[in-house]
């Protein structure tokens, strides 16, 4: 047996799927990181979070985010629907629960990209699962060119988000990974690095006691 068939989808259902949670600042890359990682893992779901902030242009409901309103969205959260939820940059964010249950209980992996505060809650609820991956900008005034060549947000958002930066980096030591997003190419590489290496994860395969066993008898 090769070591690929520990991470393949020969080996799907036998494991619980992993929870792959990448946060930045704002601007960072971690949107078009995850967009690019799970076209080369298809296997790989992506979480949509909810929220009420107004969508970007050419951003789609359903697939970028569930946009909703502030009454159904608070209407969702005290009944129980999100996994987490947060308040980011003057509006509500949340992870709807049942899509992203769905899809670990059939052993698939599963992206999220949410900020710090619902990073920490994932980890409360689901230590063994959750993988967390930081992504820092080269620099800050790299980051406020990006912020500005994405060319979705208005100066002001964007002077918020920058004056927000710094509390979001405040967090990288709560992250199981840092990866600096300079050169593009190569923080995806560094991603998928991280997720292979987190697939093959002993405690992450508990068929290997009986597999052993059965060695061990032979
Ligand atoms: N390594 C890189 N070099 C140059 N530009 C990049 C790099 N990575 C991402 N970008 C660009 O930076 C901009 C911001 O990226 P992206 O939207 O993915 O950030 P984000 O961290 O998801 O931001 P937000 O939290 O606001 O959603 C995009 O225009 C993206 O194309
Ligand atoms: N705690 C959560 N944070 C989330 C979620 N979805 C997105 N986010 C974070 O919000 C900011 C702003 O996102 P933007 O799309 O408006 O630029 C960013 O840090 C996201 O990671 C969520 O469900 N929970």
């Amino acid at each position: 047996m090769s070591g690929d068939h520990l991470s393949g989808p020969a080996f799907r259902g036998q494991r619980r799927g992993l929870m792959l949670v990448l946060s930045s600042p704002s601007g960072a890359g971690k949107t078009t990181l995850s967009q690019r990682l799970i076209a080369q893992n298809p296997d790989l779901v992506l979480s949509v979070s909810a929220t009420t902030r107004t969508p970007r242009p050419g951003e789609q409901d359903g697939r970028d985010y569930f946009f909703t309103q502030e009454e159904r969205f608070l209407e969702q959260a005290f009944d129980g629907q999100f996994y987490e939820w947060a308040k980011v940059f003057d509006h509500y964010y949340g992870t709807p629960k049942g899509p992203v249950e769905e899809a670990l209980d059939e052993g698939r992996d599963v992206v999220f990209d949410i900020d710090w505060q619902g990073a920490r809650k994932l980890t409360e609820q689901a230590p063994d699962d959750v993988v967390r991956v930081f992504i820092l900008p080269p620099s800050l005034k790299l980051l406020r060119d990006r912020l500005k060549k994405r060319a979705q947000d208005t100066d002001e958002i964007i002077n918020g988000r920058m004056e927000r930066a710094k509390s979001e980096i405040a967090h990288w030591g709560e992250y199981d990974y840092v990866v600096v997003n300079d050169d593009f190419a190569l923080a995806l590489e560094k991603l998928n690095q991280i997720l292979h290496a987190e697939r093959l994860r002993r405690t992450r395969h508990p068929w290997l006691d009986g597999f052993v066993d059965a060695l061990m008898e032979e």
